[in-house]
């Protein structure tokens, strides 16, 4: 059997660790940088790394309108942090002309943890995905301020909802790639599969 087709948006960002997990569980993985590449593949991560950037370089390397159709068709997707940012519908505070591919009916903020605690480790009880807790680093993450028809999957101790589904759409606002955590991206994959 050979794994599933999907594609890691290759701009900007931790990419090589998705790779790696991805690679690590059977897909057969494409650093998508044109839009033969996105032709290629049933699936995309949209990785951590400046929101701003990559969507700046979408727009130079003709991918946001292909992306954002693929999304409207029904790709699943997997964002983390300035991915799922990315694929939000609406930004609490992005900066002037900032566009996202959107997808998920939520409203994120940029950097929502100010400078005190621009980076942290901590567990996080996801009961979409059972024991054991995720481990979940955040890197100047953002937060999700409002979920629309999207499902709220977990939340930081005060309330502060870091991860969101809907339909094929998983947004991440931390990075289980750097932690060794693989369960959000098999659940990726299972959506790809089906
Ligand atoms: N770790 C990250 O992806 C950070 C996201 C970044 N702060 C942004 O606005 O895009």
């Amino acid at each position: 059997m050979t794994g599933p087709r999907v594609g890691v948006l290759a701009l900007q960002g931790d990419v090589r660790e998705h790779v790696d997990v991805l690679e690590h569980l059977g897909a057969r993985v494409t650093r998508v940088r044109r839009p033969e590449d996105l032709a290629a593949v049933d699936g995309l991560v949209l990785p951590g790394g400046e929101s701003t950037v990559i969507d700046k370089l979408s727009r130079t390397f003709g991918l946001r309108e292909p992306i954002v159709a693929a999304i409207r068709d029904g790709m699943p997707v997997l964002g983390t942090c300035a991915g799922l940012i990315m694929m939000a519908d609406r930004l609490a505070d992005g900066i002037d002309g900032q566009q996202t591919f959107g997808g998920l009916d939520v409203t994120v903020r940029r950097n929502a943890f100010g400078s005190q605690r621009e980076s942290f480790e901590t567990e996080l009880i996801v009961p979409a995905l059972g024991e054991p807790p995720v481990a979940a680093t955040f890197i100047r993450a953002p937060l999700v301020e409002e979920v629309g028809s999207a499902r709220a999957l977990a939340f930081l101790p005060g309330g502060s909802i870091v991860a969101v589904e809907q339909d094929g759409l998983l947004g991440l606002s931390f990075h289980p790639e750097m932690n060794g955590e693989d369960r959000f991206h098999r659940r990726f994959l299972d959506r790809v599969r089906v």
